[in-house]
């Protein structure tokens, strides 16, 4: 099935190929703005009906497509915008038809504007006569005719299933469907579906009004929704009154699961609707069971809605979230530089274990007193740690550095840069290639990469790294075997950087100086590590060698 009717070519190439058919399909040039500072290296991605190769060097990928059908919600906490963000947070492409225009906020829904029946089934011709749909969804659906709309499009062109979040009245109270549209789901709709999403409320709509007020309850609701022809059903309990945790429904015409999870106390779940809907049909188009794809997508809402608790959007009383789960870390870096400035580099703290365990400090202590000696970067270069305690200690030095409007990079371990959200990772040749690392930690985080000779330096342009380390400069006893440069090996790999440059290895208050003095304005600084925390008092040994640099920068100046 993948391989017919729909696919996505990505190519990385060395310039435009040749066979690049601009006129064939719908191509997208992807801007990455790392990758793209390269002029010779780009990625293309061609979308094309036919899925017929375009050049013998592009690779053929199949992604899985979800076509919503759905409203839209201006303040995008819900309907078609949820479904695009659940989507794309899911990995999973997702295309849209339009039903219904609502003037919405986190207050209510102050207007709705039902898009033209003939225009709806415009929309879906275009999209299903085109492309490969696997699964669609289905929001609101606001007359009888779009109901009946959708099943006429959905009977010509099957796809692989259908799920069907039934909307009726929007979390704010505000009716989105009237009960003509329950007749269309029940007579078309229903008997097709491979499963429904109801809450509370919109179960009992369709079962004609009968109460569902308790777990009991909404396990009946479940078989009777299920005798109703649709092949899964989810009664959704997060409306149910007393109940700490948040209970689930789910009933595939043999077995009920009664899915919990403990609730989130928190006002931004506009939207879990929809995006409990996306979800299931993403993971479907992924390939995943029915119970599979339900449980995952319960476990990103979750997620996503823990994530986003805290995060308040518009002043009414029920707020969005946050699908990409990105703007919390961004709320609470008040101290956190957007985007890397080259001076940082001037004073860049790297941590040692050893060091610091020979000293008795701890790595958060140690790294306070670099900080509030002058570090103007840290680096948690952190060897003989446990995974945990490596992520618990990058957790409190984030904090302290933050509070200072220092970035913190963590040595090699993108997963621990990943997983306390670090500002960015420093690697080494050997290390993770710095392409791979920009691809997983995305455009905004820092990279820098140990570099040795120009090439090396080149290579960790085209990658997309924003410095380069460039050492050892002097012998050093705290990296074995690291081969010296030495100062002309820096000035070389200076002079040919594109990227700025901290020189490292052996550097200390009494040989700084002609480091900072080789006169190439790329040197933005210097990278030690024993010469501030192989000390009993850091925060003096710091502080010292900031005035070193500030002197021998002055001088250069
Ligand atoms: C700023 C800076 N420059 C170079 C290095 C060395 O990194 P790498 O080559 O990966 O060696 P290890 O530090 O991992 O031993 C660095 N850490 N920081
Ligand atoms: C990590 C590293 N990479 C090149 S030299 C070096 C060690 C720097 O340590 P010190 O500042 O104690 O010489
Ligand atoms: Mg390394």
């Amino acid at each position: 099935m993948w391989g017919e009717g729909f696919s996505l070519n990505i190519a990385l190439c060395v310039s435009v190929p040749q066979g690049f058919r601009q006129s064939k399909g719908l191509s997208l040039l992807l801007v990455n703005s790392r990758i793209n500072r390269n002029k010779h290296t780009r990625i293309f991605m061609e979308m094309q009906g036919n899925g017929s190769p375009t050049t013998s060097n592009q690779s053929t990928i199949n992604i899985p497509h979800v076509l919503t059908v759905a409203g839209s919600d201006s303040g995008a906490g819900a309907g078609i915008q949820a479904d695009l963000k659940a989507c794309a947070a899911r990995g999973v492409y997702c295309s849209t038809v339009i039903t219904a225009v609502t003037a919405q906020n986190t207050v209510g829904v102050q207007g709705v504007n039902v898009v033209p029946e003939d225009f709806v089934a415009e929309q879906m011709k275009s999209v299903l006569s085109d492309m490969h749909v696997d699964v669609v969804k289905t929001g609101m659906l606001p007359s009888i005719g779009i109901v009946k709309i959708l099943h006429q499009h959905l009977r010509e062109y099957p796809v692989r299933a259908l799920v069907v979040d039934p909307v009726m009245v929007s979390t704010s109270g505000d009716v989105l469907a009237g009960p003509s549209v329950l007749a269309g789901f029940r007579e078309d709709l229903l008997p097709m579906a491979d499963i429904i999403t109801p809450n509370l409320k919109e179960a009992s709509a369709l079962l004609d009004g009968v109460k569902i007020k308790t777990v009991s309850d909404m396990r009946s609701a479940a078989k009777l929704l299920h005798d109703m022809g649709v092949r899964n059903v989810l009664v959704k309990g997060g409306d149910l009154p007393d109940s700490l945790d948040a209970v689930d429904i789910f009933f595939d015409g043999e077995h009920l699961y009664e899915l919990r999870s403990s609730r989130i106390k928190t006002r931004n779940t506009h939207g879990t609707g929809c995006t409990l809907a996306s979800c299931i049909a993403a993971e479907l188009a992924k390939g995943a069971s029915m119970l599979e794809a339900v449980k995952v997508a319960k476990c990103f809402v979750e997620t996503a809605l823990d994530y986003s608790k805290e995060i308040f959007i518009g002043n009414g009383p029920q707020g969005p979230f946050d699908h990409l789960m990105k703007l919390k870390s961004n709320a609470h870096n008040s101290g956190r530089q957007v985007r890397f400035n080259p001076s940082d580099l001037f004073l860049y703290a790297v941590t040692d274990s050893g060091m610091n365990r020979r000293w008795g400090h701890s790595i958060s202590d140690a790294v306070k007193a670099a900080v509030q000696g002058g570090a103007t970067i840290v680096q948690l270069r952190e060897k003989d740690i446990d995974t945990r305690d490596f992520v618990e200690a990058a957790k409190s030095c984030l904090q302290i550095c933050r509070a200072h409007g220092v970035p913190l990079l963590i040595n090699d371990r993108i997963d621990v840069a990943l997983a306390c959200d670090a500002d960015g990772v420093h690697i080494g040749q050997s290390d993770m290639p710095a392409h791979t690392a920009r691809a997983l930690l995305g455009p905004e985080k820092i990279i820098g990469v140990s570099c040795k000779t120009p090439e090396q330096a080149e290579q960790a342009w085209i990658a997309g790294a924003d410095y380069i380390g460039c050492g050892g400069v002097y012998p050093t006893n705290t990296k074995a075997n690291n081969l010296t440069v030495g100062l002309d090996g820096l000035k070389t790999v200076c002079l040919a950087s594109k990227l700025p440059v901290v020189a490292i290895g052996g550097i200390k208050v009494s040989n700084a100086r002609p480091v900072m003095e080789i006169g190439v304005p790329n040197l933005k600084g210097v990278a030690v590590v024993s010469a501030i925390f192989d000390s009993e008092c850091v925060l003096t040994e710091t502080r010292k060698l900031h005035a070193v640099l500030t002197e021998a920068t002055a001088a250069v100046k």
